[in-house]
């Protein structure tokens, strides 16, 4: 088990960082590997990221033939000529993103197994809205053993309206209604950018996709799909995390081919806080103020401000003059790193999904512990500035999402160490 010592209270951030491609654009991405019965599908600028192993496994398991060079960060996929009807509990209990593999499954073969996927430490995540639309598209569902069935004789394009923009059932919606016959509409559809990058994808394939990026997606299913080339969008939330960081530490950082429209809400309320931007030929300057001031956020689906960088921001707010506030409202339970946070000394008042945060500039280091993935970047963060040593565990979180997220960290300066537990004894 490893975990990170970082020394903190003098930090200040400055040069050059590379951002990876996003883990959730990669995840659906592989999931549409199951879609085409031939042909190569070659994804460039692929995060090495504990998540991407995963998903490569279950997509190998269910027929696809994949191959990840990890210097080139290349996947070459070969597709395959049938695929499995069933995902099995050992991988999709391990990451709950692998419920996108049901629609392509389900296109494919006209029934799809699919163990439940179950909530994770940040909410209970129901899958509900994905269900709704496979029955709308003419599915039936059934429960069988901790497991899913959808069954369809035929999927039928529809017009599916979805009661919240989900991210998850837009993308898996998307990639069953390609192989529908007739069109599809998807209304109050989620607008990521990795939902315009799976959609991106899926037309390279030979889909028919119009409208990913807006709330009304329309899918005109084909007869068959094929091979394509595609680099993954750069990861919009590693990006912020370093903005946050060069914020939180006086920094001055250039983020390297950053992509500022896929960051507006996050960027518009660090330069509220003070935080300046400039824009230069190979990305984007991220120059932190003497003291952020104190600000008002609260999640919402994009373009609002995305929950995955909720708790990076309340790392900043913490350091922040003045009293901010944080309301989350897209998952029920993403506050746990506030409560690590206190025993740095973070003052919060949590009511329910609102955190009332007094900034404070004398933090100090402690031992925490990583509560879920942004958590733990977030936890990392906070240890840049409290004065002493502040040791993160639970990597395990951490590399689910972030590559070389201390060496990054220490070749812009920090103090920073990863370590396992075995080398310290
Ligand atoms: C791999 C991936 O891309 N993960 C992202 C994706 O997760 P994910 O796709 O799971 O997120 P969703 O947009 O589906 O979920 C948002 C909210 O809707 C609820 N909901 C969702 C589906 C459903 O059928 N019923 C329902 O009630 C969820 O419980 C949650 O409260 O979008 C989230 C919201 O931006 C991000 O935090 C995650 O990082
Ligand atoms: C919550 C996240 O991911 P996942 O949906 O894969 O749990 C995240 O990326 O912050």
């Amino acid at each position: 088990m490893d975990k990170i010592i970082v020394k903190g209270g003098n930090t200040k951030l400055q040069g050059e960082v590379e951002i990876e491609g996003a883990k959730n654009a990669v995840l659906p991405l592989l999931a549409a590997t199951l879609l085409p019965s031939e042909g190569e599908i070659e994804l460039h600028n692929v995060p090495i990221l504990s998540d991407v192993f995963m998903m490569n496994h279950l997509v190998e398991h269910l027929g696809v033939d994949l191959s990840f060079n990890q210097e080139t960060k290349t996947i070459i996929a070969q597709a395959g000529k049938e695929i499995k009807i069933k995902a099995p509990y050992e991988y999709v209990s391990k990451m709950r993103a692998s419920i996108v593999v049901m629609g392509p499954i389900l296109a494919r073969n006209g029934e799809a197994r699919v163990s439940m996927p179950g909530g994770c430490s940040i909410g209970s995540r129901p899958i509900d809205l994905h269900l709704r639309g496979f029955e709308q598209m003419g599915a039936e569902i059934t429960q069988n053993a901790g497991y899913i069935v959808a069954k369809a004789d035929k999927l039928k394009g529809a017009y599916i309206y979805m009661d919240f923009p989900s991210v998850g059932a837009t993308q898996n919606l998307m990639m069953t209604a390609t192989l529908a016959d007739g069109t599809t509409t998807l209304e109050n559809a989620a607008r990521e950018p990795e939902i315009v990058d799976l959609a991106n994808l899926l037309n390279k394939m030979g889909a028919n996709v119009k409208g990913a990026g807006t709330d009304t997606i329309i899918i005109k299913g084909v007869e068959k799909m094929h091979g394509a080339r595609h680099s993954v969008v750069q990861d919009r939330i590693e990006a912020g995390t370093f903005m946050v960081a060069s914020a939180m530490t006086q920094g001055n950082i250039l983020i390297k081919e950053a992509v500022p429209e896929h960051n507006r809400p996050l960027i518009s309320k660090l330069s509220e806080m003070g935080v300046q931007f400039i824009q230069e030929e190979n990305g984007l300057r991220v120059i932190g103020p003497e003291r952020l001031k104190a600000v008002s956020v609260k999640t919402l689906p994009h373009p609002g401000f995305p929950t995955d960088m909720q708790s990076q921001m309340t790392a900043a707010q913490a350091v922040a003059q003045g009293e901010s506030t944080m309301i989350e409202t897209v998952f029920e339970n993403r506050f746990q790193h506030l409560e690590e946070m206190r025993r740095m000394g973070l003052n919060v008042e949590i009511t329910r999904n609102t955190a009332l945060i007094q900034g404070t500039k004398q933090l100090q280091g402690a031992a925490v512990k990583s509560t879920d993935l942004r958590a733990s970047a977030a936890l990392i963060l906070l240890g840049l500035v409290a004065q002493g040593q502040t040791t993160v565990r639970k990597l395990s979180h951490l590399d689910r999402g972030y590559y070389k997220f201390h060496e990054k960290l220490k070749s812009l300066g920090a103090d920073i160490e990863r370590i396992s537990e075995e080398e310290e004894d």
